[in-house]
C-alpha cells in the first residue's frame, strides 16, 4: 500500500509585477508567497514578542491572489507559469518569497522549476540552507535570530537594526553584491537618508529602494 501524501506547498498569494527590490529591481517576475514564517507568527498581536518585528507583509493564511494549496510541485509550477504572459520571449522568472519559503521550498520543487524553463529567485531570511541550485539567493538577516546561509548572489539588509549594523557584517561572508534597504515604517524617511548616507561613506553598499511601494504596484 501506498501512504496518502499530505506534504503540500501553501501558498498565500501569487502574482505577476516587477521586482520591486535589490538588484533585479525593474525585473518582470511571478511573485509566490510562501505562508509562514519561523520568526513571526504573522498576527499583529504577537508582533512585539517576535524575533523579527518589522515585516510588512501578510503571509498568514491560502486566500490571497492566486493563492492555495498545491499537493505537489508539478501542480504549483504549472499554475505559477499561468501567470507569465503567453507572448513572452523570455523563459520565466520566479521569486519565492513569503513568510519564509525555506520553510517550504525543497528540491523537489526547485528540479520541477527547472523542467518547465523557469529562472528561480529567493529571497530569504537566511536562518536555513537553501536546495541546490536556485538560480539568485538574495538573503536579508534578521538581527537575533540565527544566519546559517551565509552565501548568496545578493544580501540586502533592512536597515536600520539595532544589533545588525552594516560594520557587522561579517566581510568573510561570500554576497555578491550589498544592499541596504530602508526599514519601512513610520519612519522610512529617516531610515533612507540614514541609507544613503551610509552608502555615500561605505561605497561597498549600494541602496535598495522598495521601488513596487513607491510605483503602487504589487
Ligand atoms: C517579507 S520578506 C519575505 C522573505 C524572507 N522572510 C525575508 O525576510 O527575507 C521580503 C523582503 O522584505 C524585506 N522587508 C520586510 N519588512 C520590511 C520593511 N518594513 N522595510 C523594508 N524591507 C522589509 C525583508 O527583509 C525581505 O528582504
Ligand atoms: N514588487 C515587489 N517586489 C518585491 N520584492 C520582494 C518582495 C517580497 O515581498 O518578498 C516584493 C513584493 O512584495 N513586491
Ligand atoms: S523574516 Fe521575512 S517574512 Fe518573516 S517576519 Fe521577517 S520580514 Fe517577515
Ligand atoms: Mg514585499
Amino acid at each position: 500500500m501506498t501512504w496518502a501524501n499530505t506534504m503540500s506547498y501553501q501558498i498565500k498569494e501569487a502574482f505577476y509585477t516587477l521586482q520591486g527590490e535589490g538588484f533585479h529591481a525593474g525585473r518582470p517576475a511571478i511573485f509566490c508567497r510562501f505562508t509562514q514564517c519561523n520568526l513571526w507568527t504573522g498576527r499583529e498581536t504577537d508582533r512585539a514578542q517576535a524575533i523579527c518585528q518589522f515585516c510588512d507583509t501578510d503571509f498568514i493564511g491560502t486566500d490571497g491572489q492566486n493563492g492555495g494549496r498545491f499537493d505537489t510541485a508539478t501542480h504549483l509550477v504549472e499554475h505559477l507559469l499561468g501567470l507569465w504572459p503567453k507572448t513572452a520571449k523570455t523563459h520565466p522568472f520566479v521569486v519565492l518569497t513569503g513568510g519564509e519559503p525555506l520553510l517550504q521550498a525543497d528540491q523537489s520543487l526547485v528540479d520541477t522549476f527547472h523542467q518547465f524553463n523557469f529562472e528561480i529567485a529567493l529571497e530569504t531570511n537566511g536562518t536555513k540552507q537553501a536546495p541546490e541550485q536556485i538560480d539568485w539567493i538574495c538573503v536579508s538577516p534578521k538581527a537575533n535570530a540565527p544566519w546559517l546561509l551565509t552565501e548568496g548572489d545578493e544580501l540586502k539588509l533592512v536597515f536600520p537594526q539595532k544589533n545588525l549594523m552594516p560594520d557587522q557584517i561579517n566581510q568573510a561572508h561570500q554576497f555578491k553584491h550589498y544592499y541596504l534597504q530602508p526599514m519601512d515604517g513610520p519612519k522610512v524617511a529617516e531610515h533612507t537618508e540614514m541609507a544613503v548616507q551610509y552608502c555615500l561613506q561605505h561605497p561597498q553598499w549600494r541602496l535598495s529602494l522598495q521601488t513596487h511601494k513607491i510605483l503602487g504596484i504589487d
